[in-house]
């Protein structure tokens, strides 16, 4: 198996003109609006959203819009040229002013509501309103949706200003976690992990927020200082925006017999899930003549499963912690979604938790226990369309009791995988990760170097972040020894260790090093924002010496317990 991303087709779309009428919107076709809202949309106060799917919000332009960046990949993928980034109206667009489009695509976006549940559980007290009513995208408003090179995508804006979901907040994101996220996004997609995908980021030079932040060098768990950002506006792509909190507001209004079309509604988006994210792989295993819906969902709980769970075992591969894996941030197609409290594993430790916020249950180790949590949410929120077909609910109800071995399967496989292995073994991991954790190993460097499949543990003592003791070398020898034994019963070693080199990255993401990035890029610098881009567009290549002395190396132990760098609390 490999991980490297697919390749492209060639450029066509040059012009703002011929991207607008690429717009065609089936969502607002297909499903409600909310029946209180202004046409226009002009609705950016925080209010309560009764019912319907979405809510048309127009964006709050950027002043004085500048061009960042853009993933030149994905355009390429989407058949769009790169010149289209900097062409006026498009820039004017994807910075927020949609007066500047023309049909079909048309100049108002959408927002959507959704509910959150924490680890399973309920939770309405990030409602103002007490409800749940009032809680949905509160910054992120989708402005097109079309097919674009034979795929239908939604775009959506972060930080496009604020939307009747917006808690009273301003609907900015600052200008640090766009390039976070913007770079992130594109670094998953090029790891082969499923993600929503990077579009294009552009700053604002002459509006900014204040955010509370982490002064220089400061080793505060929680920010000490407030900073002045420049906002920025990023645009993220995707089949759909749908996430499992969706489901579970229709799913609440229907237990709850909030309006006479409460489980319409739930039914709607339910299909418009499947639609979106399924519609090929369900019809492939049904056929497409006399489906039934019910026939439907029990194969979109299959499917979603059988995502959910490879998602989150390819977290593991590549050292990715969401930070906060809430129902509303699981998006419902199985792909990474929310780039704010993540972060990336460097020195090894399975319960590593960037985001403060977080806590151990969202730690490293414990995402696929997270994301069971969000499964069960999914699981619960769609068993009401079945009520009536008491054999499908039977065949639903397995699916998720079958979820935890569905899981533990995907991250065994991912762990013989990551160590050349034919199949999993029990006794070799857990001595390793033993050994890991007490070598403070960097995640990468450890893997990267195992992949040369070295006779010696010296090789591997690049990624130590101590120094060892002669008894811990002869654990880590005998260890190596059993492993490379085992190795070698799988068959031909280069083989084995090309196909380990596509499985563990050469580069990672090492929070250190994106910070001068973003800060060079609030002065207006952002060389250092397009040098992370393409070093991280190639993670498993092997780069130019100069490339692996920046980048293939350990933390400064002097930045590992920084804020800011170890640690952060904000995420917008
Ligand atoms: N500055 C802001 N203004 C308005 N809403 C915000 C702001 N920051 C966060 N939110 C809202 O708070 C909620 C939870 O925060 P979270 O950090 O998950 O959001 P986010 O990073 O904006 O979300 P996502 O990537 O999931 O759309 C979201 O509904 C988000 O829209
Ligand atoms: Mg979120």
């Amino acid at each position: 198996m490999s991980y490297r991303s697919k390749a492209s087709a060639a450029p066509c779309v040059t012009t703002f003109d011929e991207f607008a009428r690429l717009a065609d919107y089936s969502l607002m076709d297909t499903l409600n609006a909310d029946p209180d809202a202004t046409i226009d949309g002009n609705d950016h106060r925080a209010r309560q959203v009764f019912s319907g799917h979405f809510v048309p919000v127009t964006p709050t332009p950027l002043a004085e819009p500048e061009y960042v960046t853009h993933s030149s990949t994905f355009f390429k993928e989407l058949g769009l040229s790169d010149e289209l980034a900097l062409d006026a109206q498009f820039r004017q667009v994807f910075s927020g002013d949609l007066s500047a489009t023309h049909k079909p695509m048309q100049p108002v976006g959408w927002a959507t509501g959704y509910a959150l549940s924490i680890y399973g559980k309920e939770f309405i007290q990030n409602c103002p309103f007490g409800t749940g009513n009032g809680y949905g995208d509160g910054r992120a408003i989708s402005v097109f949706e079309g097919i674009v090179n034979g795929q239908r995508w939604e775009m959506q804006l972060k930080g496009g200003g604020p939307t009747p979901y917006c808690r009273g907040a301003d609907g900015r994101a600052v200008l640090r976690s766009s390039v976070r996220e913007f770079l992130a996004q594109d670094y998953m997609h090029a790891l082969g992990v499923p993600t929503s995908r990077s579009f294009t980021l552009y700053v604002s030079k002459s509006e900014t927020v204040t955010r509370p932040w982490y002064s220089q060098d400061s080793y505060s768990l929680d920010p000490d200082v407030l900073v002045d950002n420049p906002v920025a506006i990023s645009t993220r792509v995707a089949p759909s925006f749908l996430r499992v909190g969706q489901l579970e507001l229709f799913a609440r209004r229907t237990r709850s017999n909030a309006h006479p079309k409460a489980l319409e509604e739930l039914r709607m988006i339910v299909s418009h899930l499947i639609e979106r994210e399924y519609k090929s792989e369900i019809d492939q295993a049904l056929g497409i003549a006399n489906q039934s819906f019910a026939d439907q969902l029990v194969e979109l709980a299959k499917r979603f499963r059988q995502r959910l769970t490879t998602l989150v075992a390819n977290w593991l591969r590549v050292g990715y912690c969401q930070g906060n894996f809430n129902s509303d941030n699981c998006a419902a197609g199985g792909f990474t979604l929310d780039y704010g409290p993540f972060g990336f594993c460097e020195s090894f430790e399975p319960w590593f938790q960037p985001w403060t916020g977080g806590g151990e249950k969202f730690s490293f180790f414990h995402q696929p226990t997270a994301a069971e949590a969000n499964y069960h949410m999914f699981w619960k929120a769609v068993r009401p369309l079945l009520a009536e077909d008491a054999g499908a609910l039977e065949q639903f109800d397995q699916v998720r009791q079958g979820f935890a071995a569905a899981m533990q399967q995907q991250v065994q496989n991912i762990w013989a995988i990551k160590l050349g292995l034919t199949e999993f073994n029990l006794e070799i991991f857990k001595q390793l990760m033993q050994l890991m954790t007490q070598s403070k190993v960097d995640y990468t460097i450890f893997f990267r170097e195992l992949s040369h499949i070295p006779d010696d543990i010296s090789a591997l003592k690049k990624s130590f972040s101590i120094e060892t003791s002669p008894q811990l070398d002869e654990q880590w020898q005998s260890w190596l020894k059993t492993w490379r034994d085992l190795v070698i019963k799988g068959g031909d070693l280069t083989e084995i260790s090309t196909k380990m080199k596509q499985t563990n990255p050469k580069y990672a993401w090492r929070e250190w090093l994106i910070v001068p990035a973003y800060q060079q890029a609030m002065q207006g610098d952002y060389s250092l924002v397009k040098e992370l881009q393409e070093v991280l567009s190639h993670p498993y290549d092997e780069q130019s010496q100069e490339i692996e002395d920046k980048y293939y190396r350990l933390r400064p132990s002097a930045l590992a317990d920084v804020g800011g760098v170890s640690h952060y609390s904000c995420s917008s």
